[in-house]
């Protein structure tokens, strides 16, 4: 099985501290589970989670911390329970099928809650260490507790997925899908619309047959990735942790969340995507002293701290918008740590007057990290691609294309756009990009990306494409998908103008 399951997790679970009660992981489960209803507070966890997120649409990776603390776990316990909750939500299609096979109905015949348990014992059983006895027993014994009545029949079904293999049981769900779309589906634990989303954006650059590597990327558990804001800190990324492949300022460290907490807001949680991202704009051509910059949909101010710090290098202005007030907080607080005066704006990007952000003429750098489906970043949030329609996207780039519009135009003559996505859906990339340089003429022109992304970046990157977007892949270069378009105004086009 890909990366889900490893020997730590296994060695957590069998051997299981902090408040667990005697080893249930060590008896039968139709004797044992009975007796002691003990179950490891990390399964707990893991099982209130995933309820959350079924009943309440919550976020996992915002509420498994809040409960991880408030379960007082720490070390192997809060790893096991972090485990268990996004590894079952990212493999939840490839479990329900199973579990359907192995229950003998389809998985909406099942009560939720009792689907939820079975899920969580099947991952265990078929993508972790966890010993066999250990995840039967531990999910009976919840079981007890949440849906006592479905006890038996959670031990039953357990049982059957225990008697196949993981490998076995990949074959089978392999053999009984009608198409190719659909047993990559299910064995990947993708909807099929994703699944061909991703087909035909990979096509785009002629790379489909990397579709496999991409869809299992998208399973395994991102590292995380730090940043550190330049010109800000006193140490050099490699003497932080270990430099990032391309980010010139990113790095990954042996406990990333002690630095983050240590250098109050200079060193922060970000994608190398990201970054790259952001550079591409700021580093596109050398700063002229006194420019105006603008993240046009800031929130939650990831780009926005990195634009921040590189503006201030170069003698830059930056203001920031977004719609959403709480969001718009969060960029205010990203953005603490660099001492720079940064106007944000709570408001519609699509209506904006450059003038009210002190920029009368126009930006000379925007960043338009657009709202989109984020199917790039399906690594990082386990349940996004349950929620997500077909339907979304449709929507999404109806909001794209008229944010585009807006930024164009509130680009000072000869100013930089970059359109970016976490998403490499070619209806949100390219789709978005080529109708607004259709619709923009010959006022726009399109930049060499791929040559301003190889410039900052550490090293030469493996790029598809004619150049003028980029496009990064999880499986490719170890960054969330994110899509980057550089366009300019050219310098004898309209001024900037109100977006209203
Ligand atoms: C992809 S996120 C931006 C992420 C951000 N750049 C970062 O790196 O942290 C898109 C943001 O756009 C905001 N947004 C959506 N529609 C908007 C609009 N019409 N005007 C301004 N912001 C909008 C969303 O609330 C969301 O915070």
């Amino acid at each position: 099985m890909s990366g889900d399951g490893g020997a730590d997790s296994g060695r957590r679970a069998s051997r299981p501290s902090g408040g667990r009660a005697r080893g249930a992981g060590s008896r039968g489960a139709a004797s044992g589970s009975r007796r002691d209803r003990s179950v490891s507070p990390a399964r707990v966890v893991a099982f209130d989670v995933l309820e959350a997120v079924r009943t309440s649409d919550s976020y996992a990776n915002l509420l498994l911390p809040a409960r991880i603390e408030r379960a007082g776990l720490e070390g192997s316990d809060a790893g096991l329970a972090t485990e268990l909750t996004y590894g079952t939500l990212r493999r939840l299609g490839t479990w329900d099928a199973v579990i359907a096979d192995a229950a003998g109905r389809p998985t909406d015949r099942i009560d939720p809650p009792v689907l939820d348990l079975l899920r969580l014992g099947t991952h265990q059983l078929l993508a972790t260490r966890v010993p066999t006895h250990a995840a039967v027993n531990e999910t009976v014994a919840l079981a007890h507790r949440v849906a006592p009545a479905a006890a038996g029949f959670v031990n039953a079904v357990l049982r059957q997925v225990s008697r196949t293999d993981a490998e076995e049981w990949m074959r089978r769900l392999a053999e009984s899908a009608r198409d190719d779309t659909e047993r990559l589906a299910t064995t990947t634990s993708h909807p099929a619309w994703i699944v061909r989303a991703l087909r035909s954006a990979l096509a785009h650059e002629g790379r489909a047959d990397e579709l496999g590597a991409l869809l299992d990327a998208d399973n395994a558990s991102p590292v995380v990735n730090l940043v550190a804001l330049p010109g800000l800190g006193d140490a050099a990324v490699d003497e932080l942790g270990a430099p990032d492949v391309y980010s010139p300022v990113g790095f990954t460290a042996e406990h990333p969340l002690a630095l983050v907490a240590a250098h109050e807001g200079r060193i922060r949680v970000q994608d190398e995507g990201s970054q790259l991202a952001a550079l591409a704009l700021s580093r596109a051509r050398p700063v002229e002293p006194g420019e105006r910059w603008l993240d046009l949909c800031a929130g939650p101010g990831g780009k926005t701290a990195l634009l921040a710090a590189e503006a201030l290098a170069g003698g830059a202005a930056l203001a920031a918008n977004e719609l959403v007030p709480a969001r718009a907080e969060l960029v205010r607080r990203a953005i603490a740590a660099v001492p720079l005066d940064v106007h944000v704006r709570v408001g519609d990007g699509t209506d904006l007057d450059p003038a009210e952000l002190g920029a009368p003429g126009g930006f000379d750098r925007i960043l338009l990290d657009a709202p989109c489906t984020g199917l790039g970043a399906l690594r990082r949030r386990p349940e996004a691609r349950w929620r997500k329609q077909p339907a979304d996207v449709a929507e999404l780039t109806a909001v794209q294309a008229r944010l585009a519009d807006a930024a164009f135009a509130a680009l000072a003559p000869g100013g930089i756009l970059a359109y970016v996505t976490c998403s490499p859906h070619t209806a949100e990339t390219h789709g978005t990009i080529a109708a607004a340089l259709k619709r923009w003429g010959e006022a726009a022109e399109p930049l060499d990306t791929a040559a301003a992304v190889r410039q900052v970046a550490n090293r030469p990157l493996d790029l598809g494409g004619d150049g003028r977007t980029v496009q990064l892949w999880p499986h490719r270069h170890g960054t969330d998908a994110m899509f980057i378009a550089l366009v300019r105004k050219r310098p004898e086009a309209e001024p900037a103008a109100a977006a209203r």
